[in-house]
């Protein structure tokens, strides 16, 4: 089931929350929704969700509005926040309450609470849970419809680095069964090793979407060479961007190390070194975000 967004616009009074925002999210693949603090990313699921009004686009699950979904929390879950627990439930009464709001069994209860490790701290009062232990009950909450399409809003936030490894399991199991996954997030770090597809936005607009591999953006190859002077003005004389860092070292733009070697070799200039160079998917998600704020 894709979910496609169109022309998402929201502003709260002056802000400008989202703009004109339209991107797709595949099924079978972990969609990462990239963006620095406040740039627009927990307002757009809950317009997505139906929790914000909308100013303007819509926002489909296999082509119909969340509100017009037949069931909509068995086709749709979602883990906003970890707000709204009752602090005097065990974590096992927040599941089952929500159980019997969906007509979900109590076999589907003790099923989720296994899935997400929440069987472990199951008894305890919801108040006396770590943030790490509130993200696994949204979570598990979110499952009991055992829904075809999941948004997590910054589900990493309070898991220790083991809870964020089982995290990024998780979710990659749930994609590979063929359920339409969009998680976000403000580090990068994240994202990187969970999501195959990432959707970038910058103050509420887009900024990049695509596989995670094409934000890697262009190569560059270094090279030092005894006559960096000569191969510089060749490649130059042929169109091709280099920039001088050293005396004796040249960044060439645009061409594989292959093609640099080549040129090399048909100029007769001997390289001392020659390495690709790709800038980190940091250095581009900075780029692309202007830097974190
Ligand atoms: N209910 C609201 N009333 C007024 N302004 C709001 C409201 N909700 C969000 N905003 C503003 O809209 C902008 C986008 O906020 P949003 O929470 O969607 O960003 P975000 O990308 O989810 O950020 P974070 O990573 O910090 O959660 C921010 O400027 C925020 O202050």
């Amino acid at each position: 089931m894709n979910i496609e967004a169109r022309g998402l616009t929201k502003a709260f009074g002056s802000v400008s929350a989202v703009t004109d925002l339209s991107f797709e999210v595949g099924a079978g693949v972990v969609t990462g929704f990239l963006g620095p603090n406040g740039a627009g990313k927990s307002t757009t699921m809950r317009m997505m969700l139906g929790l914000v009004a909308a100013d303007s686009g819509t926002a489909t699950f296999g082509g119909r509005r969340y509100a017009d979904l037949p069931r909509p929390s068995d086709a749709v879950g979602a883990v906003l926040d970890s707000a709204g627990f009752h602090p005097a439930h065990t974590a096992r009464d927040h599941l089952r309450v929500y159980a019997r709001m969906g007509r979900y069994g109590a076999g589907r209860v003790r099923q989720v609470a296994d899935l997400t490790g929440v069987s472990a701290f199951a008894d305890r009062p919801t108040r006396a849970l770590s943030t790490g232990m509130r993200q696994r009950l949204s979570l598990a909450t979110a499952l009991l419809g055992d829904p075809q399409v999941l948004l997590l809003d910054e589900p990493s936030n309070g898991l220790d680095p083991e809870g964020i490894a089982w995290l990024r399991h998780f979710v990659r199991d749930l994609a590979a069964d063929g359920r339409t996954i969009l998680v976000s997030s403000h580090v990068l770090g994240e994202i990187e090793h969970m999501a195959d597809h990432v959707v970038v936005i910058r103050d509420g607009r887009l900024v990049a979407t695509g596989p995670v591999t094409e934000l890697y953006g262009t190569a560059a190859v270094l090279v030092r060479s005894p006559r960096a002077d000569l191969f510089a003005a060749r490649l130059a004389e042929n169109g091709i961007r280099v920039e001088r860092p050293r005396p004796d070292l040249l960044r060439v733009l645009g061409l594989s190390t292959a093609e640099v070697a080549a040129a090399a070799a048909a100029h007769g200039i001997v390289l001392h070194e020659i390495t690709p160079e790709r800038p980190t998917l940091e250095q581009t998600f900075l780029h692309l975000t202007g830097g974190s704020r």
